[in-house]
């Protein structure tokens, strides 16, 4: 089994019994929890690896995150930027490389509570659109932190969606063979670009390449912003910090506008397409080519960011819940734990539920990826429309569900959940911005459904494959299901998944010339027939299916992991049965489900419940986040979730500053007098 000692935080000062109510959770173990998170570790050298990295990352205290509750947006920023630095030497000191598998462990390690996270997205994009000789010079210079870049593609007023409309411009000068770049109104301003406020030095601008006097789409382009020697803004550039937001108070997202700022033809990423000294444009690739490093950074984004933060939800909310006791079931019984109550099984289990499908799901997904990105990469993009579509989608839907669950989460843990020191705020917040940065979700939903409702279906093998969506006589024959279908038999469940998703791309064929017609992107849109919401709808369907499948998938390669297979084979009927209960009136509407049939899904959906609570926590503990890295007074792994909440909340300001209240002088004492005075 898991070694307790590397999840649990030192430093506490009281007692370190674990709580009796968590340790009973773990008595018998139904399953080797150990063998499951090597599963989700993919290998036990992996896991091994982790915990390497984690220990050394949590031994230095450079890295503490105790205090990150308390501080203020300039600290958090201060602090994230310290860390960084610290994490790079220490990188190369160990001889970590970028694209290595131990700087990815040690950001898991640290929350994401690290500066400079754009230069990695900087360093995707050069790798995606550069050419071999763009990707060596300023790759190293990357590495090195010889420059420190961004990624500005986002707009004050365009250019978070409809890319066409990109308002900077990029304009080629044969004379002096430069580029100049210039923001030629307000809303052209870049916003949003993370590290951009303060630190970067250099920002890959997406603009509009003019050259030889036509406009060509969106290209990036290398500019110089700071000084190198002072950190100054360069000449013509204008820049700073775009203000408060939601959360993410570490980063510093900026704004930028360019006054006629002139940089060498060879900073524009030539991988597919270039411009010659003359003017002339050559096109390498296709025009969405410059679109690439999207796919690559959605693709990325689920396992590494988005996917932790409901994991790590789910932990706290979990452990949480079996040491809290609210209320009797009967007057002679003790307080019952409030994991106990279907109520709060049937909220938290379909996110755990959720963590372990979507884990499949992108694990597939990052597989495909891997298959597909070298061919794109020279050249042969006969995947790229498939690998953007599934990679849009479930961005979406991965993104939007974990934000929910991870709400979920939170408002499970009662008035504890609305505390910093749960953790979980942070959590919803960080997870709430996945849903709009890389692209929004709704967005994203519809170009998978222009996928979907585009594409023949040949005999695809890739995981997005879409030859379910065949002919309405395919689709009614899967209509009839057997009502032992309903029993939670996850094969069986994941056919009614296929008339589901078929139903919505037959519907939208109906519209099928209008919606083609868009061929010019979201921006041309005007001439469809309403069928944004049947896009939508098309697009959730189609994804439900895949993460079922590929889901499904993953259960029948655990052959040989009999109780690891039981336990998670029940997640994954309770995810299918959540997903079908929770579009009932779709299935009801289709005739896929007749109204018994769908009390029948109910039933075994509830039936599920008590079987997946026995497992609750050591499902949960499989994640194998250590405490620090949870960094929850509620969430530990020994379950001392009071003791830790007084302990931490001694740490407000408020609390260790020993001087007087200010406000006491200034107001209280005043309006506590002037009662007095009137007595
Ligand atoms: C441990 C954890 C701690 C966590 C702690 C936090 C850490 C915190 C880190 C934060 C890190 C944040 C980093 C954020 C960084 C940004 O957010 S960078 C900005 C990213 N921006 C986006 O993603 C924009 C999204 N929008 C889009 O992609 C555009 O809206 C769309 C979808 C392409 C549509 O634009 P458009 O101009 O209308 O489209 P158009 O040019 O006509 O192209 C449409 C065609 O291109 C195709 N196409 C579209 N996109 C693509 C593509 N990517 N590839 C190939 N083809 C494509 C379409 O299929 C369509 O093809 P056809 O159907 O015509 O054949
Ligand atoms: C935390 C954070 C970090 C970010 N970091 C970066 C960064 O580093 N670099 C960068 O360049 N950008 C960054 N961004 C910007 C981000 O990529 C964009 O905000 C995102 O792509 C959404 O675009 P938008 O803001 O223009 O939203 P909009 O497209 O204006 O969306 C607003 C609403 O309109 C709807 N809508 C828009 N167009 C359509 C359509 N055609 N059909 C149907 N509905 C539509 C959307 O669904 C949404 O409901 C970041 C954003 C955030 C929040």
């Amino acid at each position: 089994m898991g070694s307790p000692v590397h999840r649990v935080s030192m430093g506490d000062t009281w007692s370190r019994q674990v709580n009796p109510d968590i340790e009973r959770e773990r008595c018998k173990q139904s399953f080797d929890v150990e063998r499951l998170t090597h599963i989700l570790d993919r290998g036990a050298q992996n896991t091994a690896l982790r915990r390497k990295i984690e220990s050394i990352i949590h031994s230095d205290p450079e890295f503490s995150l105790k205090d990150i509750y308390f501080m203020s947006q300039n600290e958090r920023y201060e602090n994230a930027i310290r860390k960084k630095v610290h994490l790079q030497m220490i990188a190369q000191h160990l001889g970590w490389s970028e694209e290595g598998p131990e700087l990815a462990y040690a950001n898991r390690a640290l929350g994401g509570d690290v500066g400079l996270n754009l230069h990695a997205v900087f360093l995707k994009a050069l790798r995606s659109l550069g050419s071999d000789e763009q990707i060596a010079k300023w790759g190293v210079l990357c590495k090195e932190y010889q420059i420190i870049a961004t990624y500005a593609q986002t707009e004050l007023g365009h250019g978070g969606t409809y890319l066409q409309g990109l308002e900077t411009e990029a304009t080629y000068d044969a004379a002096t063979r430069e580029f100049v770049m210039h923001s030629p109104t307000l809303t052209a301003t870049k916003w949003w670009p993370g590290d951009l406020g303060r630190t970067a030095t250099h920002a890959l601008v997406l603009a509009q390449l003019i050259c030889s006097g036509a406009r060509r789409g969106m290209h990036a382009f290398i500019v110089p912003i700071r000084s190198l020697q002072d950190h100054t803004p360069l000449p013509g550039i204008t820049v700073g910090d775009i203000g408060p937001k939601m959360g993410l108070e570490h980063t510093d997202n900026g704004f930028l506008q360019l006054d006629h700022v002139r940089v060498p033809r060879e900073n524009m990423l030539s991988r597919f397409a270039e411009v010659l000294p003359d003017g002339t444009y050559i096109m390498l690739g296709t025009a969405q080519s410059n679109y690439l490093s999207m796919v690559v950074m959605r693709v990325g984004m689920l396992l590494t960011i988005v996917l932790p933060l409901l994991q790590k939800a789910c932990v706290i909310a979990m452990r949480y819940s079996v040491i809290r006791r609210q209320s009797r079931l009967q007057p002679s019984d003790p307080e019952a734990k409030i994991l106990d109550y279907q109520t709060q099984q049937q909220k938290l289990f379909p996110q755990l539920a959720m963590a372990y499908a979507f884990h499949f799901q992108a694990v597939s997904l990052l597989e495909f990826f891997q298959g597909s990105y070298n061919a794109i990469l020279h050249g042969d993009f006969s995947l790229l429309p498939e690998l953007h579509a599934l990679s849009a989608g479930l961005k979406a839907m991965v993104s939007d569900s974990c934000t929910q669950g991870a709400e979920l989460c939170r408002r499970a843990c009662g008035g504890h959940g609305f505390s910093k020191l749960s953790g979980l705020p942070s959590l919803v917040t960080d997870v709430t911005a996945s849903c709009t940065y890389e692209g929004e979700n709704m967005v994203l939903y519809l170009q998978m459904a222009r996928f979907i409702t585009k594409r023949k279906a040949p005999n695809q093998v890739s995981p997005g494959a879409i030859n379910h969506l065949g002919s309405p006589q395919q689709c009614w024959v899967l209509i009839r299901i057997q009502p032992q279908a309903l029993m939670a038999e996850t094969q069986a469940l994941r056919q009614l998944f296929i008339p589901h998703s078929s139903a919505w791309a037959l519907r939208l064929r109906g519209h099928g010339p209008h919606v083609s017609r868009g061929k010019q992107g979201l921006g041309e849109r005007r001439h469809w027939p309403h069928p944004d919401l049947l896009l939508l709808c098309a697009a959730e369907a189609h994804c439900y299916y895949i993460i079922v499948k590929s889901f499904t998938h993953a259960l029948e390669e655990l052959e040989n992991e009999p109780a690891i297979q039981q336990a998670l084979k029940r997640l994954c009927d309770l995810y299918t049965l959540h997903s079908i209960l929770t579009n009932a009136g779709d299935f009801l509407h289709d005739g896929f489900l007749s109204g018994a049939q769908a009390d029948m899904a109910r039933t075994a959906y509830l039936d599920l419940l008590p079987l997946i609570r026995k497992d609750a926590i050591l499902l949960t503990d499989a994640f194998d986040f250590t405490d620090q890295c949870l960094n929850s007074a509620l969430g530990c792994y020994d379950g001392n979730a009071y003791e830790r909440l007084f302990e931490w909340s001694q740490r407000t300001p408020s609390n260790t500053q020993k001087q007087a209240n200010p406000a006491y002088e200034k107001y209280i004492r005043p309006l506590l007098q002037s009662w007095k005075a009137k007595l």
